[in-house]
C-alpha cells in the first residue's frame, strides 16, 4: 500500500531537526518524466534503526493517511528502505510546524487562528466520515503550507501530518507526557483508540493555537500530568467565553458527550462571525 522510493533517487539537504524516534532532513526525490530529469522538493522522515519493531506501525499509520487524499491532509509520496534505515518521503511543507511557527512570536490575528482550527476540523470530519482515527492531533503535527497576509487578504493554509507511531505502541511514559493532547481514557486503555480520542485532542490543540504555541502544562512533570487527569482538571479557559466552551466540551472526561465534528465546525462558525473577531484583530503577542 505504499510506493517504494530507491534510496538512490534521494538527495539529503539541510538536517531540519527531530520529532519523537525520527530525524527529519530537507531533501530532494528525482524523478524521470517524459525523458526529462526533475528534481521534487520532499520532507525525509528517518525512522532511528533502533526502533526497528516500530517502523511497522509508523508506515501503517502514514500509509492509512495515504490511502485517502484531502487537501487538508499531507501528501506522502512513498517510502525508502535502505539498510537498517527506514525513510518516509513527504510532500515538503513550506513553513513547517505551526507550534514553532506560533512559538517564533509571530502575531496572528483572531480570525487567522480560527480558520487554522476549522481546517483542522475539516480534516477531522474527513477522517470521521471514513471512520478514521488520527491518534495525534496537535500543533506540532499541523504544518503551515501558506502564512496569509491579512493585507494581501490571503489566508493561512494546513497540512495535518502523520500520526507517527501508535499511541498503542508507545510506553506509558511517553503516554504520561503527551497529556494534555491525548484523551484521558487512553490512559488505562491505548488500545481503546477512537474517534472521541481526536476531539479531545482537538480541544488541546485549539488552545495551543489560541495560546500562541505555548505548549499547555508546559514544564509540568509527569506526576503532575497525571493528576491532572486523575483530578479531572481543565486547561486554564480563554477569556474568550465561547471559546472556552467549545474547548472545554471537546475535553471532557466523558468521550461519548463530546461534540461531533459538524458541531465543532457549526461552532467555529458562530466564532468567527462573533463580535469578539472585530474587537480583538490582531491581539498584542503576549510571550
Ligand atoms: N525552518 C524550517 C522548516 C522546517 C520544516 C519544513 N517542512 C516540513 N514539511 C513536512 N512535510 C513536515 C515537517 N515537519 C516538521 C516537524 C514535523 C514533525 O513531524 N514535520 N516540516 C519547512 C520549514
Amino acid at each position: 500500500q505504499f510506493h517504494m522510493i530507491k534510496y538512490n533517487d534521494l538527495k539529503w539537504d539541510e538536517s531540519l531537526g527531530q520529532g519523537s524516534f525520527t530525524r527529519i532532513f530537507k531533501g530532494y526525490k528525482i524523478d524521470i518524466r517524459d525523458g526529462e530529469k526533475h528534481m521534487t522538493e520532499v520532507l525525509l522522515k528517518e525512522l532511528d534503526a533502533v526502533h526497528k519493531n516500530c517502523w511497522e506501525s509508523l508506515f501503517e499509520a502514514a500509509s492509512l493517511m495515504s490511502q485517502i487524499s484531502h487537501k487538508h491532509l499531507l501528501l506522502v509520496y512513498g517510502v525508502s528502505v535502505h539498510g537498517v534505515k527506514n525513510i518516509m518521503v513527504q510532500e515538503f511543507v513550506k513553513h513547517g510546524a505551526l507550534d514553532l511557527y506560533l512559538k517564533r512570536g509571530r502575531s496572528v490575528s483572531v480570525s487567522w487562528k480560527l480558520d487554522v482550527a476549522k481546517q483542522l476540523a475539516s480534516a477531522l470530519n474527513f477522517l470521521e466520515e471514513k471512520n478514521i482515527v488520527h491518534g495525534n492531533i496537535c500543533a506540532k503535527n499541523l504544518l503551515l503550507a501558506r502564512e496569509g497576509d491579512p493585507s494581501q487578504g490571503t489566508s493561512p493554509f494546513i497540512k495535518l501530518s502523520d500520526p507517527g507511531i501508535s499511541v498503542a505502541m508507545l510506553g506509558k511514559d511517553v503516554v504520561l507526557d503527551r497529556i494534555p493532547w491525548v484523551a484521558p481514557e487512553l490512559l488505562e486503555a491505548p488500545d481503546d483508540l477512537t474517534l472521541e480520542c481526536d476531539k479531545w485532542s482537538f480541544g488541546a490543540t485549539v488552545w495551543e493555537i489560541f495560546n500562541n504555541g505555548n505548549s499547555p502544562l508546559r514544564g509540568w512533570n509527569l506526576d503532575e500530568k497525571r493528576q491532572f487527569y486523575e483530578g479531572f482538571q481543565q486547561l486554564p479557559p480563554s477569556q474568550w467565553t465561547e471559546l472556552a466552551d467549545l474547548i472545554s466540551q471537546c475535553m471532557d472526561y466523558q468521550a461519548a458527550v463530546r461534540p461531533s465534528c459538524r458541531s465543532i465546525i457549526r461552532q467555529l462558525n458562530s466564532l468567527i462571525t462573533s463580535d469578539y473577531v472585530i474587537l480583538h484583530a490582531t491581539e498584542p503577542v503576549t510571550q
